[in-house]
């Protein structure tokens, strides 16, 4: 199932001009500053702005410029949440879910859906009752429950607490394993967290498509040049040390230390973010250091950044590792592109 589209179109005095493929499945992160177009291209998308142009889902034309064929939204096989979401005023919460299930929703598990949104306590309230994480929360549900092909989701968390946070993201990341999910945020930890690929928009284009890894160390883009810069290695767990609450985790055979209050399963699949501010690097391998982790690696990139910084690529096998470093530090340690030296990573975490 994969969304196709090239389009163009206004909002206000801004020009949204976009072309693009949504993987077949996985959460695609659509990214940038406030007021670039992205709740304009997700509407686009789902039929709620009118733009020209072509959007194919699988076979089917959703939109088609020569023949002027444009579905109506409620044809479009997708599941959307808006910013401010829409939810009918006129039914309860229950009243919102069975609209949706009764056109949609054959075979779903409403239990589940229920149980994973953490909503079954409201579903007899007001629509107006509900404060802006509930009505978030309601949405996800209503969006989930009509079985939907393709999720349209623009910052769904954004007035969601912690605690639900974390199951919200992890029944989104399930969901992406069956169905694509193009996914709005201004937070790189949903990022980091559920990103496969990275699509980059900046004045209403997108400047970038591509796999998270790759978005997050590209030297000359928006995620490298934040001050919260990270990379992200993928990597899968071994043993657990109990007394020491350390979690090894293997990437491409090196082994990191990452404090953790519980065992991970051994081979489970993971993600470590390593902030760039975090990464040193030393000439010959330090002895007795403090740091536990300490990697060969091979520098690829080295960068300016600004305000007496530089930013330093950094091949770690087949993976990439960034590091900010002072400009004199970089000076004075001559360190130039294709050179082997050792990373002193500080603080590594699971996302
Ligand atoms: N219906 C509209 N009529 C006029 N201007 C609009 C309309 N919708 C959006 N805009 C303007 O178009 C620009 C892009 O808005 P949009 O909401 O798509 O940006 P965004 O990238 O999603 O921003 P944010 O991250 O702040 O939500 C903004 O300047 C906004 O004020």
């Amino acid at each position: 199932m994969s969304l196709e589209f090239a389009i163009k179109g206004r909002a206000g005095t801004l020009s949204v001009e976009a072309s693009g493929k949504l993987p077949d499945n996985g959460v695609t992160v659509l990214f940038g500053p406030s007021g670039t177009g992205k709740s304009t291209l997700l509407r686009m998308l789902a039929g709620l702005h009118a733009c020209e142009g072509m959007i194919r889902f699988d076979d089917e034309a959703w939109q088609d410029e020569p023949a002027k064929t444009v579905l109506p939204v409620w044809q479009r096989p997708l599941g959307m949440l808006l910013q401010h979401p829409t939810l009918f005023h006129h039914l309860s919460v229950r009243g919102n879910i069975q609209y949706v299930q009764k056109r949609r929703g054959k075979g779903v598990n409403l239990e589940a859906i229920i149980e994973e949104t953490r909503i079954g306590h409201l579903l007899d309230r007001a629509v107006h009752k509900l404060s802006g994480g509930e009505a978030q929360r309601v949405a996800l549900a209503r969006a989930l429950v009509g079985n939907p092909e393709l999720l349209l989701l623009d910052e769904p968390l954004s007035a969601v607490d912690l605690p639900h946070r974390e199951s919200l993201l992890a029944m989104i990341q399930r969901v992406a394993q069956k169905v694509p999910v193009l996914y709005v945020t201004h937070s790189l930890d949903e990022l980091l967290l559920l990103a496969d690929q990275v699509w980059l928009m900046d004045q209403g284009r997108l400047t970038a498509q591509g796999p998270v890894t790759t978005a997050l160390v590209s030297l000359t883009g928006p995620l490298a040049q934040r001050s919260d810069a990270s990379s992200m290695l993928s990597g899968v767990c071994g043993s657990f040390d109990e007394a020491d609450h350390l979690q090894t985790v293997l990437v491409d055979g090196a082994a990191f230390m990452v404090p953790l209050a519980q065992a991970k399963p051994e081979g489970a699949l993971v993600r470590l973010r390593i902030a760039a501010r975090d990464v040193s690097l030393c000439r010959v391998q330090p002895m007795q250091s403090s740091i536990l982790n300490i990697h060969p690696v091979t520098v690829q990139e080295v960068t300016p950044t600004g305000a007496g910084q530089h930013l330093v690529k950094l091949a770690l096998h087949s993976q990439t590792l960034l590091a900010r470093l002072s400009s004199r530090s970089v000076r004075e340690l001559n360190i130039m592109v294709g050179e082997s030296l050792f990373a002193q990573v500080k603080a590594a975490a699971l996302v």
